[in-house]
Parts: C-alpha cells; sequence; structure tokens
C-alpha cells in the first residue's frame, strides 16, 4: 500500500467508492437507504449504508485531504495557509487571536493534485445515491468540506440537491429568458441551514467522541431557522441543544420546530443582535458549542449550494446569483463555494453576487452606499423578512469580501416592495417566504434599471420555505397589513351552499363562462 503514489492512492479510493455505490443502490428505486443485513462485506450488495462507509474509510486515499482554521484577515490577504496561525477544526473556537473571525482553510496543493474532469465526475456520480455518506449534497463533496471526519460520525439527512427552479413565466414578465430559483428551502427543516448544520453538528459529533467533557450541549441565537435546523440534527444525533429566540420576533411555525425536536427554548426579551451577544458570552463561560455561522464550520457546508448550481448547469457559471442577506454569512459561503470551484479550475469566472436587504434592516446596503468606507450597526425594525432582521452581521467583513470580488451589488426593498415581490412571483408556480420576495424585489429593481440584461442567466437563492411564512402570507392575502395595498392579493370568496352563489362568484372572476 505504501508503494502507491499520492494520485493513485486517491484514484484507487475513489474508483472502490464509484464500485460500491452502483452496488449499493437499489435498482430502479433512488433515494431508497438500504436496510442493515446481519453481515456486510464489501463486495456484497444490500448492507448497511454506515458499515459500507466504514469499510470504505480504510482504503487507500481516504486520507489524502486537510483543512485548519485560520484567521479570516489571512484570506483577506490572500495568504490563508501561510499564516502562522492555524488551528485543528478540532480545537473549540471561533475567533482568532486579533478577535476577528475564523475560516476554513483546505489543503488546496493536494487538491490540485486531481484535475477539473476528476471532480466533476466524482461529484456528479454521487448525486442521487444512497452511499452513506455521499448522497448527501454537502457531503458529496466531502473532499472539499469536512475531509478529515469518519464517515461514521457524520450527521445526515441527505440535505442538498435541493431542486433549481426554471422561472420561465415570471422571467417572462420581467423580460428575462434565462432566470432560475434554488430552492433551498426544500430541505429539511424548510430552509438552507440544513447544509451548514450538518457539518457542524457532525464535527460535534466526533468532538464528543474524541474530548467528551468539551461539548455538553449546543447552542444557537436565531431568528427561526437556524434554531430549527440545530435542534432537527442534534435531536438525530442524540446531543442537547440549546435555543436562544427573540421573543415573539419569529413565525409560529418555525418556534415549534425547536420545541418539537426537544431543545431548551429560551424566548428571550431582546432582538436577534441581543440573542447574539447573549449566547456569545455562554458558550464563552461553559461547554457549549456555538452553533450560529460566526463558527466557520457552517459555511462550510452552505458552500455546496454553489457547487450544485454549476452542477445543475453543467459546470456553467450563471452571469447573477441574488440571495437575500442578514447575519452575511451565506452570501460569502456562496463566494467561497464558486471560488474553490474556479481555483482548482472546474470554471473559469464567478458569477456577480447581489445581496438584498430589507430596508428595515439594511446595514449592509448602507456601507456599500458609502464605498464601504464605514460600517455601522443598525437597530433593526419590525420587516416580515423577519429572518434577516438583524442590525448587527457578525460575517459583514466577510460579505465585504465576497462582494468586492465578484463586483456585487447591494439592493434593498421595502415591506411593501417584497411582499409585493413574493406575491407576484407566487402567481407564476412559487410559494416564496417574504426572504425570498427580498431577494426577488431587488431582482425586479435591478432589471428595470437594466443592470441585469434580458438574457443574462440569473439565479435567485430562495432561503426559506413560504409555509414557515403563512402568517405573513395570509395577512397579505387578506389585504390585512397597514400601509400595504396587496397588489397582488387573491383572497377567498365567501359563497353560501348555493348552486346560484357560486355560478354568480364563478363568473365574477371568468367573465367570458
Ligand atoms: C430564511 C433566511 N433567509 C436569509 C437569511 C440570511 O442569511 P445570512 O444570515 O447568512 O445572511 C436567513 C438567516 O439569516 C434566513 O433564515
Ligand atoms: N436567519 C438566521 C439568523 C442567524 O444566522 P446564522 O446563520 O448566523 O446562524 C436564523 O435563522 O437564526
Amino acid at each position: 500500500m505504501q508503494l502507491l503514489g499520492f494520485s493513485q492512492r486517491l484514484a484507487a479510493g475513489a474508483q472502490a467508492e464509484a464500485l460500491r455505490g452502483t452496488a449499493c443502490r437499489p435498482q430502479g428505486r433512488a433515494q431508497v437507504v438500504v436496510r442493515p443485513r446481519a453481515a456486510a462485506s464489501v463486495e456484497a450488495p444490500g448492507r448497511d449504508i454506515r458499515e459500507d462507509a466504514h469499510n470504505r474509510a480504510n482504503l487507500p486515499g481516504s486520507d489524502a485531504f486537510n483543512s485548519r482554521y485560520v484567521p479570516f484577515t489571512s484570506v483577506e490577504a490572500g495568504t490563508p495557509r501561510g499564516s502562522e496561525e492555524q488551528y485543528s477544526l478540532d480545537e473549540v473556537l471561533y475567533r482568532s487571536r486579533d478577535g476577528g473571525l475564523l475560516d476554513v482553510s483546505h489543503d488546496m496543493e493536494a487538491l490540485a493534485h486531481f484535475d477539473a474532469a476528476y471532480w466533476k465526475k466524482l461529484f456528479d456520480g454521487r448525486i442521487g445515491t444512497t452511499s452513506w455518506p455521499f448522497g448527501s449534497g454537502v457531503w458529496s463533496k466531502k473532499e472539499w468540506v469536512l475531509p478529515e471526519i469518519s464517515s461514521d460520525d457524520i450527521v445526515s439527512m441527505f440535505e442538498g440537491n435541493s431542486n433549481l427552479f426554471w422561472a420561465e413565466r415570471f422571467g417572462h414578465e420581467l423580460g428575462m429568458s434565462d432566470l432560475w430559483v434554488k430552492q433551498c428551502g426544500n430541505s429539511h427543516t424548510g430552509s438552507f441551514k440544513d447544509l451548514g448544520m450538518t457539518v457542524l453538528v457532525s464535527q460535534v459529533n466526533r468532538l464528543r467522541k474524541l474530548k467528551p467533557d468539551a461539548v455538553q450541549a449546543v447552542g444557537c441565537a436565531s431568528t427561526g431557522d437556524t434554531s430549527a435546523a440545530l435542534s432537527a440534527y442534534c435531536a438525530a444525533a442524540g446531543i442537547p441543544s440549546i435555543v436562544f429566540l427573540p421573543a415573539d420576533k419569529i413565525s409560529l411555525a418555525q418556534l415549534v420546530q425547536p420545541i418539537a425536536n426537544g431543545a431548551l427554548v429560551l424566548s428571550i426579551d431582546t432582538d436577534f443582535d441581543g440573542c447574539m451577544k447573549l449566547i456569545q458570552e455562554v458558550t464563552q463561560s461553559c461547554p457549549i458549542y456555538l452553533a450560529n455561522s460566526m463558527n466557520s464550520l457552517r459555511l462550510e457546508g452552505q458552500k455546496t449550494a454553489a457547487i450544485e448550481i454549476l452542477q445543475q448547469f453543467n459546470w456553467q457559471v450563471p452571469d447573477w446569483l441574488i440571495i437575500p442577506g442578514g447575519n452575511l454569512g451565506n452570501i460569502y459561503a456562496f463566494y467561497k463555494g464558486f471560488k474553490m470551484c474556479k481555483d482548482l479550475g472546474l470554471v473559469d469566472r464567478l458569477p456577480r453576487l447581489v445581496c438584498a436587504q430589507a430596508q428595515n434592516a439594511n446595514p449592509l446596503y448602507l456601507a456599500y452606499k458609502s464605498g464601504y468606507d464605514s460600517f455601522q450597526p443598525v437597530k433593526a425594525q419590525t420587516t416580515f423578512a423577519s429572518a434577516i432582521q438583524i442590525g448587527d452581521p457578525v460575517s459583514i467583513n466577510r460579505a465585504v469580501l465576497a462582494l468586492r470580488e465578484t463586483d456585487g451589488i447591494v439592493e434593498e426593498a421595502s415591506e411593501e416592495e417584497l411582499m409585493d415581490a413574493a406575491a407576484r412571483a407566487d402567481l407564476t408556480g412559487m410559494f416564496n417566504c417574504p426572504h425570498t420576495g427580498v431577494a426577488l424585489s431587488a431582482l425586479t429593481k435591478l432589471r428595470e434599471r437594466g443592470v441585469i440584461a434580458p438574457s443574462d442567466r440569473t439565479v435567485v437563492v430562495s432561503t426559506a420555505h413560504g409555509l414557515k411564512f403563512a402568517q405573513s402570507k395570509v395577512a397579505y392575502h387578506s389585504k390585512e397589513i397597514e400601509g400595504i395595498g396587496g397588489k397582488y392579493a387573491n383572497p377567498p370568496v365567501q359563497v353560501k351552499e348555493e348552486l346560484g352563489a357560486v355560478m354568480d362568484a364563478i363568473r365574477t372572476k371568468f367573465n367570458q363562462l
């Protein structure tokens, strides 16, 4: 085995994996998990998928890549691996010596031993399989995410692989031919947070085995989606979770998620920024692991959505990507995913990124307008886009880097604009959350101003499922919201149990009948 060269070891491992992936897949039924059998062998089809992964872990090539924490300032300087300050991912820490954020840095040299064709084939070949853990959209890119974790420690719900919706009718209304919506909300807990949480909770699972006293529970501050994902993944792994929620500022559907999953739910009389400060203090003073995107592990999972989009376009780069921003981790995660693909030669350019903020919580927009000269946190006001009601985003520097490097733009949307944009697009078959409404409103403005051209390939990132925000949609369609006309409202018509009344209602709507 020692005689094999680096490349050969990797290729041997990947080839063996590919063979087993084929054997494991039940004929004609995608996404069906193979049930455990008593005895597992490497060759036998139909064995337990975890055991299969365990066997594979001992094959050549499984130890070739590594990643570590570096200060984010070294990423800004373009020298992440040159930094003398580096930490193992098995350490519990969230900030560098200078108090700045950390970043997960990969051994790009080792990854570059394999050409673009190799990576494309490997990633594409794993889509939709039941091979543990590669059936997950996140773990199908394991070598680029968390290469050193054992597959045994991974906590996954086969997240990711979300659909890319061709917004044909909505695009047509905006005079566009190539508009797409990446449906990250079509996920286990109904938001993109699952992508990051599978990585973070998997690493916690590993840490708890390595250092039993280091992590007693995992905690986060949340506007409702991070808490839902954290509590679900922790419940799946049997790890205690604690969530800090701003009282009365999240939707009912979001609130019930951590309750159902058995988390300790603290409803705190403050806003998200207040919760974020508290959770940082708590996680510094006791063995509770921080699960917000300040923890750079989360972004390693979230970045796979960018790679997935490229796969979905057969490795062609869209011209624009529009994303709603709050704590601002996700825009950096997207940038990082695209950048890794470019650096490793899978694509030749980056898309232009647009960050869309609610006008009522727009600190990044204000900084953008000042040429990023200065950043001032704001007191976030109430917005229907409640998950991005954040005035002091933790990842401000990460977002600015992502936007600068991609010739990016920041837009904002008023409450009426975001609700109208969501409702208008819903009329073409979507079911948008208000945050996606913010991004759709930004798209509409940039299209109207001619910044986005008719044939530009544009992807709007839908970050949560609309069903999590049904209350605000009901209010919109009932025309109950003060100051919002409800231009696209479609309220139900009350009708008596009488054929004549029913026919009248139908004729009123379709007068040609
Ligand atoms: C539904 C939804 N959309 C968008 C965002 C913004 O993501 P980020 O905080 O990474 O900017 C969040 C969370 O903040 C969210 O929950
Ligand atoms: N929208 C988020 C806010 C916290 O963001 P995070 O990505 O830093 O955890 C939420 O749902 O809580």
